[in-house]
Formats: C-alpha cells, sequence, structure tokens
C-alpha cells in the first residue's frame, strides 16, 4: 500500500455523513476530466454504482478503475450504449467536450460543444427523466440554459435538477485567498455569484472575515485571478487542454454536496448555477449563488446579501455578459 486509509480519508474532496448510496453516471468519462473524475467518485461511499461513458474509451476507464477497492460497481459504455450508460442513474455528471486552447475564450466553444450536451441532454430527457443533471462543459452560462430547454421541449424540465459546476471558482478563491491572507484556505471559503467565465465571475470577499481585509492592488489581483484562473492553466498546459485535475477535485465535491443534500442532510449551502429568480426581473434567469441542497436537489436559493461598493460594480460587469450568454444557449435550443 502507498498510504493508509487514514491519510487517503484526510485528503478526501468529500465528506461520508449520510448513507443512502446512489447511481451516478460520468458522459464523457474518457477525458482529462472525466478520467480522474471517475477516480474520485469510485472512492465517495455515496456513490453505489458508477457508469461511465464516453465517445471513446470508457470501456478501458471503467476496467481500471473498477480495482479500486471500494464497494461501488463500475461499467463502461461505448460510443453506441448511451441509453444502457443511463439507465437507472440518478445523478449524470457532463464533462463531455472539447476544452480551450491558449488564446480562445469559453464562448469559443460553443459551436462544439452546445451540441454535444443538447443530445447528451435529450437521451437523459428519455431515459432517466428524473436525473439530477450536473453541467462542467463550457462555456457553462450557455450549456446548462441548452439543458434546461432541452429537457423543457421533452416535457420534463424540474429546475430542482439541473445545475452548472462552478465550483472550481470557490476552490481557487479559498486557495488564492488563503495565499495572500497566510491563511488555511479551510478558513477563507469564498461566495461566488453569477456564471463561469472572466466577468461573470463574482467572488464576495467581503463576506468572509479572513479576507475583508484584502484591499487595494492586492484585492485588485486576487479578484483578476479568481476570474481567470482558468486562463492561467490554459497558458502552463500550452495547447494540451484547460484545468482537469482541480476541475475533476471540484466536480467531484460538488456531486458529494448533491448526494449528501439528497439524503436529507441539513444545511448543505455551496454555489452554483441554477434557474434562479434573483435577477429574473432583468431578463436573467440562471444565476450563481449560494443554494442548499436537499432531497430534491435545489432547496432554497440564498439572495446574495450585503456586498461592497467594489463587488457592486463587478456585478454590474458581469449581468449584460450573462444575459447574452444565456440568450445564446436558449436560441440554439430553440431555433426553428
Ligand atoms: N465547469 C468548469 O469549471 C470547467 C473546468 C474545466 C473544464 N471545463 C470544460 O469541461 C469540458 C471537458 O474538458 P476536458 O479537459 O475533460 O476535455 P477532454 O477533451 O480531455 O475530454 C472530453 C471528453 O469528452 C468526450 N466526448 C466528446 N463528445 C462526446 C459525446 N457526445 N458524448 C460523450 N463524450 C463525449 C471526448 O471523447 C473526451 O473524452 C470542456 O468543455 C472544458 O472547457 C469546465
Ligand atoms: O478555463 C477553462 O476553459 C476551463 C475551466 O472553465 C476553468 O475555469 O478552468
Amino acid at each position: 500500500m502507498l498510504f493508509n486509509r487514514t491519510a487517503l480519508t484526510a485528503t478526501r474532496a468529500f465528506s461520508t455523513s449520510a448513507r443512502r448510496e446512489t447511481k451516478v453516471a460520468v458522459l464523457g468519462a474518457g477525458g482529462g476530466i472525466g478520467q480522474p473524475l471517475s477516480l474520485l467518485l469510485k472512492s465517495d461511499p455515496l456513490v453505489s454504482s458508477l457508469s461511465l461513458y464516453d465517445i471513446r474509451g470508457a470501456p478501458g476507464v471503467a476496467a481500471d478503475v473498477s480495482h479500486v477497492d471500494t464497494a461501488s460497481e463500475v461499467k463502461g459504455y461505448a460510443a453506441d450504449q448511451l441509453d444502457q450508460a443511463l439507465e437507472g442513474v440518478k445523478v449524470v455528471v457532463i464533462p463531455a467536450g472539447v476544452p480551450r486552447k491558449p488564446g480562445m475564450t469559453r464562448d469559443d466553444l460553443f459551436n462544439t460543444n452546445a451540441s454535444i450536451v443538447r443530445d447528451l441532454a435529450a437521451s437523459v430527457a428519455r431515459v432517466a427523466p428524473e436525473a439530477h443533471i450536473l453541467v462542467i462543459s463550457n462555456p457553462v452560462n450557455s450549456t446548462v440554459p441548452i439543458v434546461a430547454e432541452t429537457l423543457k421541449k421533452a416535457g420534463v424540465f424540474d429546475p430542482r435538477r439541473v445545475f452548472g459546476v462552478t465550483t472550481l471558482d470557490v476552490v481557487r478563491s479559498a486557495r488564492f485567498v488563503g495565499e495572500v491572507t497566510g491563511k488555511d484556505p479551510k478558513e477563507t471559503a469564498i461566495t461566488v455569484v453569477g456564471g463561469h467565465s472572466g466577468p461573470t465571475i463574482v467572488p464576495l470577499l467581503s463576506q468572509n472575515k479572513n479576507a475583508q481585509g484584502v484591499k487595494g492592488e492586492v484585492y485588485g489581483k486576487v479578484v483578476h485571478r479568481i476570474q481567470y484562473g482558468g486562463d492561467e492553466v490554459v497558458k502552463a498546459k500550452d495547447g494540451a487542454g484547460s484545468a482537469t485535475l482541480s476541475m475533476a477535485y471540484a466536480g467531484a465535491k460538488f456531486t458529494n454536496s448533491l448526494l449528501r443534500g439528497l439524503n436529507g442532510e441539513k444545511g448543505v449551502v455551496t454555489p452554483t448555477f441554477v434557474r434562479s429568480p434573483l435577477y429574473e426581473d432583468q431578463g436573467i434567469d440562471f444565476f450563481s449563488s449560494n443554494v442548499e441542497l436537499g432531497p430534491e436537489g435545489v432547496q432554497k436559493i440564498h439572495p446574495i446579501g450585503e456586498i461592497t461598493a467594489e463587488e457592486q460594480k463587478l456585478l454590474e460587469a458581469c449581468l449584460p455578459e450573462l444575459k447574452k450568454n444565456i440568450e445564446k444557449g436558449k436560441a440554439f435550443v430553440n431555433k426553428a
């Protein structure tokens, strides 16, 4: 053994406090995110069964991950087995699609990823209409509305069951604010609201007492780093893709939060991009804010709370961009 169980437990991205177990599918399981995400989900005791699907490579990933010594079952499905992969699934995590290369925005991925996500969502609507769908594929600000509109068309949309995974922004915020304050990231948890791309990522440092002292140039730099953390990785990978390992960690962490909520654990609150009433009066009907997760999925959407003048400015820059991204996603599904 390379490490003992205590050490492994200590480094886990998830909590184990609840008991009921659930069948989870990963669509895009052969990819840069999909592989480590599948491994982390295999280690989550709340996952009873893992269904790994990709247009290439999923059976191999499943064979590999299935040797890990946890109780869950793992099955891999080939390109023509999507329906079988979705049978009986309660949670579907979607990291399928192409990642950025240097110089690209997330919106540049729209042309390829929009149809991938729409087609996968249509299959979920048909085979597992009550599944909770966790969207990782970019651009999240558009792919989440694409999933919602696709489910609506199929007559099975429930806003409590569709989530954009923005957890990587939360993970980065805690880490980067931890760095500039000299605190453990556990003490610098930051609520991040808005969406998931550049100016639509709005971290609310003022709501954490350990981050309130971050001001001036340091504040500007850390906010910029949170908003453009994805670019930092894309640049460093130099054409080989975008964040995969930290994203797998974030995806497993959010999945575990959802599973705990579904299992009835109280007080599971985390930011996620969902159908939201908060800015609906401005024509923005998807928004990320703190959401309490419960037995049906979204249980309560928290308002953003008190914010500073600086954060208000960030929010004003976020909203018009977010509105465009959401409308683009909806229009894609509803075009003639
Ligand atoms: N939400 C976030 O914070 C976040 C973070 C990082 C990356 N991403 C996004 O996640 C996506 C995946 O990134 P990656 O690095 O894993 O890319 P990747 O290219 O390494 O993997 C993508 C996988 O999707 C598969 N795929 C393509 N079409 C498919 C389909 N129709 N059905 C099933 N699988 C399909 C591919 O075969 C591949 O294995 C990208 O869009 C990326 O921008 C989002
Ligand atoms: O930056 C990207 O394209 C991937 C992801 O959205 C990220 O934030 O790392």
